[in-house]
């Protein structure tokens, strides 16, 4: 499989390094503001992973754009008409999203499913995320994919941070992120009931799990019909686990 990166920053340099260390052909990593590799080398490609930022996602769909190369789509802060033409694209190639790579999310999502219907006219709800200093976006990708999981018909006010004379606690779910030293990435829901807690919490210890969960889904999606696909394929496909 023939892969090129977006972005050439810290995900996109050690996907590279990963890609070859399996073997995998790495064109390397490119941007808007040098995409000539992508151009060379748009025969060659399979794959696309892109971890960049969301000023590059326009012009990434636009040069797979009647090619059969497949995007394995990494970058957060993506507004809603961007999400809306990654969907459009997913019609003409095969595409991955997720807003993180890791299996834990990837479960912590299931569990929620189970857990909030059973607890949320009862409990009250908030999320937390943490990361390190040179985090552009927040909350985190994970933290609103979260709240899109705990809150998919927005039956709750969506309170990010709260400053000031609030008020009482009304029927809502509060975000919160914290930003400091190297942190992977922590995201923690809490459910606070009457004299009990309920918190589910998850750690990435370094962002190994996001690089390898991101090469897992190049290799699941290329040669995949064209469509949107999610983690929640990459577990039914039992593709992911250690390493
Ligand atoms: N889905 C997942 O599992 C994960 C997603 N991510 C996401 O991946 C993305 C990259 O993360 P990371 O590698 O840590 O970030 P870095 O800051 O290390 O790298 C960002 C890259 O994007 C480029 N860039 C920055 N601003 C622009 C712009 N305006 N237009 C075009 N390119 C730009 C940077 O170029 P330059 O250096 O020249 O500014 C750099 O190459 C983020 O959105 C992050 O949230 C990260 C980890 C896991
Ligand atoms: O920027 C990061 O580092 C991360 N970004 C993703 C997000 O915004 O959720 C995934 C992971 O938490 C690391």
């Amino acid at each position: 499989m023939n892969i090129l990166i977006v972005g050439k920053g810290k995900m996109g340099q050690l996907i590279d390094a990963k890609a070859k260390a399996l073997g995998l052909t790495s064109f390397g990593c490119c941007d808007v503001l040098d995409p000539s590799l992508l151009q060379q080398k748009k025969e060659d490609i399979d794959v696309i992973l892109d971890f960049s930022h969301p000023d590059n996602l326009m012009w990434i769909l636009k040069e797979i754009e009647g090619t059969s190369i497949a995007l394995v789509e990494g970058t957060t802060g993506l507004q809603e008409e961007q999400l809306e033409a990654l969907k459009a694209a997913s019609k003409n190639n095969p595409i991955f999203y997720a807003t993180n790579y890791s299996y834990g999310i990837a479960l912590f999502h299931k569990l929620l499913k189970e857990v909030v219907p059973l607890l949320k006219d009862s409990f009250d709800i908030e999320i937390v995320e943490t990361h390190h200093n040179q985090k552009v976006d927040a909350p985190s990708g994970t933290a609103l994919s979260l709240l899109e999981s705990i809150d998919p018909d927005h039956e709750f006010e969506h309170i990010f941070g709260r400053q000031g004379n609030v008020g009482a606690r009304k029927k809502e779910i509060g975000i919160h992120a914290l930003r400091g030293g190297t942190i992977a990435g922590i995201h923690e829901v809490d459910f606070f009931g009457e004299d009990e807690v309920l918190e589910i919490k998850h750690t990435a210890t370094s962002r190994q799990i996001f690089v390898n969960g991101a090469i897992k889904a190049a290799l699941f999606i290329a040669n995949k019909p064209n469509g949107l696909y999610s983690m929640d394929d990459l577990l039914k496909g039992e593709l992911h686990g250690r390493s």
